[in-house]
């Protein structure tokens, strides 16, 4: 068993819930306890994920969110920071499933979210346990 923690960026409440739903049951399938906090936004999930990693409270964490693309080129600060905050953590050893959704719009958003069309939150858990395993594997 092991300890993850969901990291939430609640900007969109309705599509962060699906999103939630399939990470903690991907999680949950394997027996593993799931905390989860929130966070202003996107671009604070990776800075809540090295906070929460230097605790050593977690074994691993998922990164949740939704960004919508808007009028300004804020969409790619916020898409391609907060991606490419997670992926410094994951190469400092940190197991990490990005389930941020960075998507054109709310249609697009709702399909990558429901847990029962293409369940994000839920690859990203496993992606977060896989490199989980992969760790301890090389840990042996
Ligand atoms: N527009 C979206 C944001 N923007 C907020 C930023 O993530 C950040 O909180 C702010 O710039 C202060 O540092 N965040 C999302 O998660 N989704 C969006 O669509
Ligand atoms: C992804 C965003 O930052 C976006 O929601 C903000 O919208 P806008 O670019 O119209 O300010």
């Amino acid at each position: 068993m092991a300890r993850f923690l969901i990291v939430e960026a609640r900007f969109y409440s309705h599509l962060n819930d699906m999103l939630i739903e399939g990470a903690s049951a991907a999680l949950k399938a394997g027996g593993h306890e799931v905390e989860t906090i929130t966070v202003p936004g996107a671009l604070e999930i990776p800075a809540a994920i090295a906070m929460a990693a230097e605790s050593g409270r977690y074994d691993g964490f998922v990164g949740i969110g939704v960004v919508i693309r808007g009028e300004t080129y804020h969409f790619e600060i916020v898409a391609g920071e907060s991606a490419r905050g997670i992926m410094a953590l994951t190469m400092d050893g940190i197991a990490i499933g990005n389930g941020i959704l960075t998507v054109e719009n709310e249609a697009q958003a709702l399909v990558r979210a429901d847990p029962a069309q293409k369940n994000k939150g839920g690859e990203a858990a496993q992606a977060a346990l896989a490199l989980l395993q992969l760790s301890g594997r090389f840990a042996a």
